[in-house]
């Protein structure tokens, strides 16, 4: 470990910005109580403690997202050693991900945020900060793309979900589970990582959707997008990636528009794959011509189609872009 590294944080808000009132409700305060944080690093890590946002992460919009990733890039050329991004839980996924996709960052980037605000009992803001510091200053954090630390876990951006509207073990990595631990003493990485491709921005779409299908889903939320500006559409489709028949009119007149549409499954673990070839089927959906993307939720293939666009990506760079399941 290098003697001395810089870490720069980047407070955006949410509930570890966040104090409860006199009557119960969590509110955003004037102050941000982790101005008050204590570095129990001294000596061996610095903080450049900036406040870019003071935002509950449901305000967090791509415009935010791509403010960032500029701030990274250019506090990466200016020789940071590594990132801390504090932020609402809601949405802290979405960031994550955008983030992973577009910086070609080999430092430490490290999201983190709270479930309880700083005022409450078992508040976990202060903790939960203190570890991703401490994983954003490690040489084993480097190179491994975007990573989520929270509760003691280190999980990536790409597969991470929230998973539990409350509980402070919330965030969860579906299928494979934390990738490493933090402790007092360590941080521990228990998974080789691949280095996923970047996709270079400088600027992002907007009108990209998402919806989920149900039993006796018909074609009207369909029809309804072919009439508007929709740039693209990811459905969380039934089961392995199977939607009802009568949706197939409405998603025709998508796909006639050349508006690119990707299928998820709806499922919490597993990948969305086109196994089936009865109407409304994986394969015959494939056959119309929508876009496969495996391993993600709704959610990640949102964010991995509008990056994808608003890179300008050709049809068939986008396809395969959101099809391959490690770029
Ligand atoms: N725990 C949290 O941070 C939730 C909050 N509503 C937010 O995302 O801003």
């Amino acid at each position: 470990m290098k003697n001395m590294k810089t870490i720069l944080v980047l407070h955006t808000g949410g509930t570890i910005a966040m104090s409860e009132g006199k009557d119960g409700a969590i509110i955003p305060g004037k102050q941000n109580p982790l101005n008050s944080f204590n570095n129990p690093f001294t000596g061996k890590i610095r903080l450049d403690i900036r406040n870019p946002f003071n935002l509950p992460s449901p305000h967090m919009r791509p415009t935010e997202m791509l403010a960032l990733r500029n701030k990274i890039m250019q506090a990466e050329s200016e020789g940071i050693d590594g990132v801390v991004i504090t932020h609402g839980t809601d949405t802290l996924k979405e960031t994550a991900f955008f983030l992973d996709l577009t910086l070609p960052a080999e430092i430490p980037v490290v999201v983190t945020g709270a479930m309880r605000s700083a005022n409450e009992i078992g508040s976990d803001g202060l903790h939960n900060f203190q570890t991703a510091i401490q994983t954003a200053a490690s040489d084993e954090a480097h190179d491994k793309g975007v990573l989520v630390v929270m509760n003691d876990e280190i999980h990536t951006a790409r597969y991470v979900t929230k998973t539990h509207t409350t509980n402070v073990a919330t965030f969860r990595t579906p299928s494979f589970g934390p990738v490493g631990s933090v402790s007092k003493e360590r941080v521990t990485f228990f998974s080789k990582l691949i280095r996923q491709t970047y996709v270079p921005l400088d600027h992002v779409v907007d009108n990209v959707y998402l919806l989920k299908a149900f039993a006796g889903m018909g074609p009207e939320l369909f029809e309804t997008l072919a009439l508007q500006k929709t740039n693209g559409l990811v459905i969380e489709a039934l089961g392995a990636g199977n939607l009802p028949p009568a949706t197939l009119p409405g998603l025709q007149k998508l796909l006639d528009q050349h508006i690119p549409v990707v299928i998820v499954s709806r499922c919490f673990n597993g990948t969305a794959e086109s196994v089936y070839d009865y109407e409304g089927g994986g394969i015959r959906l494939e056959k119309m011509g929508a876009i496969f993307c495996h391993g993600l939720n709704g959610q990640k293939a949102r964010i991995k189609l509008l990056v994808g666009l608003s890179a300008q990506m050709s049809a068939k760079e986008l396809a395969s872009f959101v099809n391959d399941a490690v770029s």
